[in-house]
């Protein structure tokens, strides 16, 4: 069983005044110089499966310079379904469509979710942990509409809960937050760290088959300790954190433990790939990452998801390019950009729809 993306329409949209492009039920290779809009096209693929898009853009920023209105549109087809996702914005606003009524990004995730894999991904492990953390959070909250609302409450606690700090001292209210944020806290780390073990098997096993004689892992660590067995425990222990750092927090006005100050820490051979890694060994943890996410996928929804490759292939060196190209199966619907084809050996090319964007 599997849903396919199979048209994308784009009218006033960013660089795009109207465009349509079919998508292949295997490859689509997006072709074009530089800034013609490639990522563009990208971007609207995933806002319409993920429901958001990794350069979190305004209504405005969506709409084409000098527009009053736009909207995308991306047809999906699959298991006896056609659905129609869409997106309309205008200057301020935007809302999300499904099959022609309005719904949120709730209403879009899930369906086909996508896996985006670009080369701002590239420095993950080398960047600050928030850039970890999301990573994982916005694989999670497309597969588990829990995992998203525990997220977005959690962020909410977290946001009310400095304001509270921050203006002083309120004895009693303070602690009613405490309570709340560890029961969310509690919830979220249950969510993070189950689908972190299941990412993490599947990263093993595709990172050796990259570089076969590294020992790779990549776990979680908490910010208050190693967790404690099941949620009430957990909650517990969180809390105890809180207590002990509440001068410090007052004084400084934030929250300075819970899951938005927690570690996803990737090792090679024992040690921090962040510290010890070479630059080669980090991008083969993204990626290796990315392919996890794509089989994590297929292992909890049956289905693969639309694999977004945005020029990541002139990135890469040729071994991590045959490692992808390698694993992009005829089953896992994948749209690539790049601004070169001959980064692609010819039988890949045979069998994918090359569609030309711009003036090329
Ligand atoms: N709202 C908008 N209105 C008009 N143009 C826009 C808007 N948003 C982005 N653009 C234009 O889109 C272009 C960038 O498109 P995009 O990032 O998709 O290029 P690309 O083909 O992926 O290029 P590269 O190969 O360099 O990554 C820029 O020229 C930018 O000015």
């Amino acid at each position: 069983m599997s849903i396919a993306a199979t048209e994308l329409s784009v009218l006033h949209y960013r660089s795009f005044d109207d465009r349509k492009i079919e998508l292949d039920p295997g490859i689509t290779v997006l072709v074009g110089r530089n800034a013609v809009g490639k990522t563009n096209l990208v971007e609207a693929l995933q806002l319409l499966t993920a429901g958001a898009s990794f350069r979190k853009p305004t209504a405005s920023e969506l709409l084409r310079e000098g527009a009053g209105s736009g909207r995308i549109r991306l047809m999906l087809e699959g298991e006896g379904r056609l659905i129609e996702m869409g997106l309309d914005f205008s200057e301020g606003k935007r809302s999300f469509t499904r099959n022609g009524k309005k719904t949120r990004a709730a209403g879009i995730r899930g369906v086909l979710p996508s896996v985006l894999f670009c080369p701002d991904h590239l420095d993950m492990v080398k960047r600050s942990a928030s850039r970890r953390r999301e990573a994982l959070d916005s694989f999670g909250v497309q597969l588990n509409e829990n995992y998203a609302k525990l997220l977005a409450a959690y962020e909410r606690t977290v946001e009310q809960r400095n304001n509270l700090l921050r203006d002083g001292y309120a004895p009693g209210l303070l602690e009613v937050w405490d309570e709340s944020l560890a029961a969310t806290g509690a919830q979220l780390l249950l969510h993070r760290t189950a689908l972190l073990e299941r990412i993490r098997e599947h990263f093993i096993e595709v990172y050796r088959t990259i570089a076969p004689h590294e020992e790779p892992d990549v776990r979680y660590v908490p910010s208050f300790g190693d967790l404690a067995d099941g949620r009430e425990a957990i909650a517990a222990q969180f809390l105890d954190a809180l207590a002990q750092r509440r001068e410090d927090e007052l004084r400084r006005g934030c929250t300075l433990v819970g899951p938005h100050r927690d570690e996803v820490l990737f090792t090679i051979d024992g040690r921090s790939a962040r510290d010890f890694g070479s630059q080669g060994q980090q991008r083969s943890i993204v990626l290796a990452w990315k392919i996890a996410e794509v089989q994590v996928t297929r292992d909890i929804l049956g289905r693969y998801p639309l694999l977004l490759l945005d020029d990541v292939m002139s990135e890469l060196d040729a071994a991590r390019r045959d490692a992808i190209v390698g694993f992009i199966a005829d089953e896992i619907q994948t749209v690539i950009t790049t601004t070169n084809l001959g980064y692609f050996a010819d039988d890949m090319l045979q069998r994918a729809r090359v569609i030309h964007i711009g003036d090329v």
